[in-house]
């Protein structure tokens, strides 16, 4: 097992949870400006990413290419960046895997399956995710994630738009739309990372909420992702499977 971004309030929760697993072995840490030869040299089958959005990209072609299997948590991903991943999965060792996980935390993956489960059954839904004031990307992956997973059930179930008789806003006011739904975003000192999605029908509001108070709280997924990705070639988009949450 390998950690890239090790040093960073991820990375040293993953160090510490591979640390502390029977079955698994940390070969490599890795920081900024360490060499990428080190996750090689150390015999690393699998890399676990959770560094920038500047530096992912580079370390999954890296890993792929010489058939490490990437776990990727770095936020950021959209589709194009996944579509990356496909050309050089394609390219890479036969067997090698890449799982992208917005979120590692069970009850994230849980409230974005029960919004998904909800999405086709109300007219409105939106998403209010707040993160610690250190994010660089927002909106969050969980949160992105969350809204094309809604969107999709949406679109199966033959849901027309939220209804909306907004004719004048300031840029940003009603959110950022990924797939029209709005998404908002709040940068909260003393937060770690928390999302409600708010769903409304008639006479009645749905809030689907999630709060993750501690960095522990994706320790259990990391070790979940890192033990099941040696079964699943090519490309991973979730923890749902992995978890056992069809
Ligand atoms: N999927 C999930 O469940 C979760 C995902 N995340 C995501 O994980 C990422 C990291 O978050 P977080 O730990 O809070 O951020 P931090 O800033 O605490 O950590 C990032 C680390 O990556 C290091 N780094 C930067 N460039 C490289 C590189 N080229 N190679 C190796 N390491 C590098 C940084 O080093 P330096 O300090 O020197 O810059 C830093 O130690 C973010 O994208 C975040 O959104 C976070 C929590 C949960
Ligand atoms: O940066 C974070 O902290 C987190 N990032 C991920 C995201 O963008 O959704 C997962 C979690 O919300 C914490």
């Amino acid at each position: 097992m390998a950690v890239l971004g090790a040093r960073g309030k991820l990375g040293s929760a993953v160090c510490e949870a591979v640390e502390s697993a029977d079955d698994m072995e940390l070969v490599a840490r890795v920081g900024r400006g360490d060499e990428l030869s080190t996750i090689t040299d150390a015999g690393a089958e699998v890399a676990v990413d959770v560094t920038t959005l500047e530096a992912v990209m580079g370390n999954a072609e890296f890993c792929l290419s010489h058939g490490v299997h990437t776990v990727i948590g770095t936020s950021g991903f959209g589709p194009d960046r996944v579509a990356q991943l496909e050309e050089w999965l394609a390219k890479a060792p036969a067997g090698v895997g890449a799982m992208v996980v917005p979120n590692f935390s069970v009850g994230a993956v849980l409230m974005m399956r029960f919004a998904e489960l909800a999405a086709a059954h109300f007219p409105s839904v939106e998403i209010v995710e707040t993160h610690h004031e250190r994010k660089a990307d927002a909106p969050s992956g969980t949160a992105r994630r969350t809204a094309e997973l809604v969107a999709a059930a949406r679109r199966e179930a033959g849901v027309g738009p939220a209804p909306d008789a907004t004719t004048s806003a300031l840029d940003g006011a009603r959110g950022a739309s990924v797939e029209d739904v709005p998404v908002h975003s709040l940068r909260m000192s003393g937060s770690v990372a928390h999302q409600e999605v708010v769903l409304g029908g008639v006479g009645e509001l749905l809030t689907i909420r999630h709060d993750s108070l501690s960095h522990a709280s994706f320790a259990h997924g990391v070790l979940a992702a890192i033990r099941g990705i040696g079964t699943r070639p090519g490309l991973t988009v979730g923890l749902e499977d992995v978890l056992g949450i069809a």
